[in-house]
This record gives C-alpha cells, structure tokens and sequence, in this order.
C-alpha cells in the first residue's frame, strides 16, 4: 500500500511516457504476419505488451513441445487475448490452450470465437461457453466473409482486421449492433494501410484486400495518450504548474488524444505539441464549470480519469456511453462508485454510465482499493494533490504505465 500527498500541490517537469500498449500490440501482431517490419520504435514497456510478446516467443519456440498442446498464459490483457486467438486461429499448426487470469475468465469472448469458426477456424471452449480458456486448433480452408457483435468490445474486430490481409481472399466484416469504441478500429485501419494494406469502411462493416508481401518497415509507436490522461488530471488538480511529456504527434492514432480538446474545455489545460513533446500548462482563473455532461463511448480508458478530476474539482459530471466499462479489468462502473464514496463523492450509476451527484467532507485518510485494475490506482492518484489518500495493490500500474510511481515521485509527490 502506498500514502500519496504532495506539499505544494504544485507540479513541474519532464516525463517519458512509454509508447503506446495499443500500438504496439497491433504492430507486434502483424511483424508475426509480415516479418518485413523490421524495427518497432518506442515499443511500449507496459506488462500488456511483454505479456504478448512471451506469448510470441512462446508459440514460435512450438516445435520444442512435443505430443501435449502448448499452453499459454495471457494473464489480464484484454488485447493480447483477442489479438491471439484470430492470430492463433489462422496460424497454429498445434493445438493451443489459451487462457488468461481468473477475471480474463470473465471477460467475454463468443462474437470473435463465433466469428472465427464460421470463417473455418476450429476453436471451443474449455470451461465456460463463451469465455476463456479457449482451445485452438489448426484451421481447415476459409471463407471470406463474416459478421460479428460490433458493440462488446472492438478488439474483436482489430483481431479479425490484423489477421485478414493474409487470408486467401482478405475478409468482408458485417458489424452487428452499434460500434463501440470505434477510435480503436480506426486506429488498427490505419496501421493496415500505413503499411500498404487496403482497408475500406463499408456501411456496417469493413473490407480488408489479402496482400501478399510488404515494402521493409521501420515503424514508430507514439507515446501513450491513456498514460497522459493522468497527467492532464494532475494539472487540472494542482496550482500554477506546467508539464512536458514524450513524445506526442499532432496527428495521433489514438483515440484518447481528445483529451486535448476535453481538459481545454472543462478543465482549463492549455496543451500544445512541439517537436514531439507534449506541454501541458494550468490557464490561470480558469472558470470551471459546475457540470459537465460527456458520451465517453469512443474513450472508455478515459473514463476514470476523467470522474476523478471531476471528483477533485466538486464538478458534477454525468458519463454516458460506457456500457463496456462492466467489462474491462473490473466492473469499473461498480469499483468507482465504492471507491468515490471513500473521497466524499455520492454517485449514481446504471448500466452504462455514472454520475457525480454530491461531494462531502471526508474526515479521515481514504483508502482506495483498485480491483487488479491499474486505471483505478492513476485515475486516484492525482486526488493526492487535494487531499492525502492511501492506495492499495499499487503494483497494478504496471499493466500499462510501469513508471508511473517513480514518474509522480519525480514531481514532488510525497509517496510513502
Ligand atoms: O484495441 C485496443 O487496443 C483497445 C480497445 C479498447 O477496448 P474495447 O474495444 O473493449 O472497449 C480499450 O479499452 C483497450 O484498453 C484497448
Ligand atoms: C481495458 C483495458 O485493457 P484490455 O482490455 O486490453 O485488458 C485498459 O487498458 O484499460
């Protein structure tokens, strides 16, 4: 457990931030499919992208496991469970035991499983129908033409894209229901075609060209804009402060960038790019509103913190379009309000939103627990900058942010 507190609630300095974990597990993904892809800069450090990569080197070392399927473990990460089971599914030529930590067990899995095997692949379920562990098994000829339930997770549908340009025919996707967090899609597409890939919106759905070969690639993660929100919650917490963090793009493929615009608006942030680094700096007198109301559908990791610098600020804000928030690393609608009502903060949420309603005084020092979900210990943490707090099971933040600690220690955080 770790006692955050900061002396002056005054915050300045420079911070790395490591790349991308959704980037890089895309890029991971397709340098197995096109080995052409020489060098991935800026690879995020994040446990999510060194889980998929033992995962890679796992299945790559198969021929050593002999007459037994080979197991592999993908602990929490959402993305190496998706991403692997299209790739597995397309690539294996052994039977494979993919499963994931007790919560991955819970975190559905049937659109893509569904989708997989009307395609031809042969996948089924170990324990639970419709969850992990899977078991995958070499494919027999594919067609070239799938629907699949649009509005669960978008990582089903990144795995069907990152797979598709190897596939005889490529691959006709038809949504069905409504696209949720659709930033993601946009940015697998993108990838796809930054390295020669067709890839085409249709009216529901998506239309991917097989390609055979690829031009040598040196490609470039950009810095983690989920990993920054943090740090726009920081400022708009603290006093007069001023931010540099490494290395941004005007143009990202990440959908959490609308930060920029959101902490502008209602926050009072002024943040600007050059030569890659990010300045983030607190407009003085800013007039924050009394509420906010934000569909958050297209940045779901945001959505944390983004209620915690509400939280920090007494603004009542009402969240929508976060009906996936219930399954991702915890239900994080049901975490945040537990743990807001230890800060003081009355919340009221349904199944695909939350509301702050009421801020009280709270007496003693909070303890805040994270439910192995590293967003609930970085969205807390910034609330240090108004009111000492506690968090427990600190070690979470290495899912995605491993520095994390060490970076808030780096700007006078008192963290004991
Ligand atoms: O494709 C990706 O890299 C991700 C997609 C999102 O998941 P959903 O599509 O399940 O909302 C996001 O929450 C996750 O952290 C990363
Ligand atoms: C939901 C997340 O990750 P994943 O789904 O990949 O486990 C996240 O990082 O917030």
């Amino acid at each position: 457990m770790l006692q955050l507190s900061h002396p002056t609630s005054e915050i300045n300095g420079k911070i790395q931030i490591t790349g991308s974990k959704s980037e890089s597990n895309r890029w991971l993904i397709l340098q197995q499919l096109f080995p052409s892809i020489q060098r991935i800069e800026n690879l995020s450090n994040s446990e999510d992208t060194k889980v998929l990569l033992e995962a890679l080197n796992l299945f790559n070392s198969r021929s050593n496991v002999q007459n037994k399927a080979l197991e592999i473990n993908i602990g929490h990460t959402g993305t190496a469970m998706r991403f692997l089971t299209a790739f597995f599914a397309i690539k294996t030529d052994v039977e494979i035991i993919l499963t994931g930590s007790e919560r991955m067990q819970q975190r559905p899995i049937e659109p893509l499983v569904t989708a997989l095997n009307s395609l031809g692949c042969n996948i089924s379920y170990i324990k639970k129908e419709g969850f992990p562990p899977l078991r995958i098994k070499a494919k027999s000829s594919l067609n070239d033409e799938l629907e699949i339930r649009a509005d669960i997770s978008s990582q089903y549908i990144t795995a069907l894209l990152l797979v598709a340009p190897i596939l005889p025919n490529g691959l006709k996707i038809h949504f069905l229901g409504e696209l949720t967090s659709r930033p993601y899609i946009e940015m697998t597409k993108q990838q796809l075609e930054s390295i020669g890939i067709d890839v085409k919106w249709l009216d529901e759905g998506l239309k991917v060209k097989p390609i055979k070969n690829i031009s040598e690639q040196h490609v470039l993660v950009e810095s983690d804009w989920s990993s920054a929100s943090y740090w726009f919650s920081m400022l708009a917490l603290s006093e007069s402060s001023e931010i540099e963090l490494s290395s941004y793009k005007n143009k990202s493929l990440q959908g959490d960038a609308s930060l920029k615009q959101i902490y502008a608006q209602y926050f009072g942030i002024q943040s600007e790019i050059e030569d890659a680094v990010l300045k983030l700096k607190k407009i003085a007198d800013f007039k924050f509103p009394e509420s906010i109301e934000l569909n958050l559908n297209s940045t779901p990791d945001i959505a944390q913190t983004i209620a915690l610098t509400c939280a920090g600020l007494k603004i009542k804000a009402k969240l929508t379009g976060l009906h996936t928030l219930k399954l991702k690393e915890t239900d994080r609608l049901e975490a945040m309000r537990n743990e807001l009502k230890k800060v003081g903060v009355d919340t009221v949420i349904t199944e695909n939103s939350i509301e702050l309603v009421a801020f009280n005084k709270v007496n003693d020092i909070p303890t805040i627990e994270t439910y192995q979900d590293h967003r609930m210990a970085m969205a807390f943490a910034p609330l240090a900058l108004k009111m000492p707090l506690k968090i427990n099971d600190e070690a979470v933040v290495d899912k995605s942010y491993p520095t994390f600690w060490q970076d808030l220690r780096s700007v006078g955080f008192a963290i004991v």
